[in-house]
């Protein structure tokens, strides 16, 4: 089973609008409700392709009811843990363009309700009870009030029940994060290159700060690169590079969660609809490489996250590349 965690989920609230002015009243053509937040995400995409999971994090207030029964009526089960003052935040994301073309997106993220001591006890206790075989995935920013080393504290509390961990943050609680060994993170090449001060195209240097970050504790570094693909790197080097398909950009919100919850999916050996000669079986990396692709591009390329259907109708598209014999993992 697949956990994931999310200290500060949205309601992410789309709104298209054909032009915008700063200063002014600007009216949106299109609005669209979604259950958001990186894990959430996760939780949603793997359940979309087949896989077994639940969501938690911290929701607080009507927002964050709301956010829990629509994320449940998607066929996801929840188990937030309900912090006693605040709201879930809104986060707005607006797109600037006409529907289905190539679109500006600008996001505002709120800051989200402060989470206290006894809410992360209780966080604690949801992951104290995963056990061998589960994957406790921890996503997004920390909420106002968590301390940089809880998804360390997590992730080695997963890890001592024998559950595997990934991480997709930035910044401290990723480095922190570190110190526990997880199994998988997934920083964007941009996000590598502003570690390593260089460019975001300059492969090499991306791939040696990915290393270098492999070296400090991840089993794997999963490098999205957009529409460039995407690199699976360990501490001895590159391990795969995988192409994406082409196709046209309508929305990068869960595009990057999606790849995780493909590349989690494919590791798993899940079989999507009409592709059932495509599966190795588990622990084969380039078909996690290549889910991952298809499932982020097929987000990228459609309103919101995408279905099975539209991940499945893009994993012809991809290709991976082998860097390396490390072919496999064994889980
Ligand atoms: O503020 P964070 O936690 O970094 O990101 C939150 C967020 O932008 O990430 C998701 C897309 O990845 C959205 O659903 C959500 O609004």
């Amino acid at each position: 089973m697949f956990f994931t965690v999310t200290c500060n989920p949205a309601l992410d609230w789309m709104m298209r609008l054909t032009s915008f002015k700063e200063g002014a009243t600007n009216r949106s053509v299109f609005d669209e409700l979604s259950y958001g937040g990186k894990g959430v995400n996760v939780s949603t995409m793997l359940h979309r392709l087949g896989l077994e999971t639940r969501a938690s994090g911290f929701i607080a207030g009507t927002t964050g009811s709301a956010l829990a029964e629509g994320v449940e009526a998607a066929g996801v089960p929840c188990d937030f843990v309900r912090l006693p003052a605040g709201q879930t935040r809104i986060n707005v994301k607006m797109k600037r363009g006409e529907i289905q073309d190539a679109l500006e997106e600008t996001e505002i993220n709120g800051r989200g309700p402060e989470v206290g001591g006894a809410a992360v006890a209780q966080l604690r206790e949801r992951v104290a009870a995963l056990g061998e075989g589960d994957w406790l995935v921890l996503s997004g920013s920390l909420a106002p009030g968590c301390e940089a080393g809880l998804y360390t504290e997590l992730a080695r509390v997963a890890a001592e029940r024998g559950a595997r961990c990934v991480v997709d943050t930035t910044g401290a609680a990723l480095m922190a994060a570190l110190e526990a060994r997880p199994f998988l993170i997934k920083p964007n090449n941009h996000e590598l290159a502003e570690l390593a001060g260089c460019d975001a195209r300059d492969e090499a240097a991306v791939i040696g700060a990915a290393r270098e970050l492999a070296a400090r504790g991840a089993r794997y570094v999963l490098v999205s690169c957009g529409g460039d693909g995407a690199l699976l790197v360990d501490a001895d080097g590159l391990v795969a590079r995988g192409s994406a398909p082409s196709g046209v950009l309508v929305n990068s919100v869960g595009a990057g969660d999606s790849m995780v919850a493909g590349f989690l999916a494919g590791l798993a050996g899940a079989v999507l609809p009409g592709c059932e000669a495509c599966c190795p079986g588990e622990g084969d990396l380039s078909y996690a490489l290549r889910l991952g692709l298809a499932a982020g591009s097929a987000t990228a390329f459609s309103s919101s996250l995408a279905t099975a259907e539209q991940v499945a109708d893009l994993l012809s598209a991809t290709s991976v590349e082998q860097a390396t014999e490390r072919s496999a993992v064994h889980l």
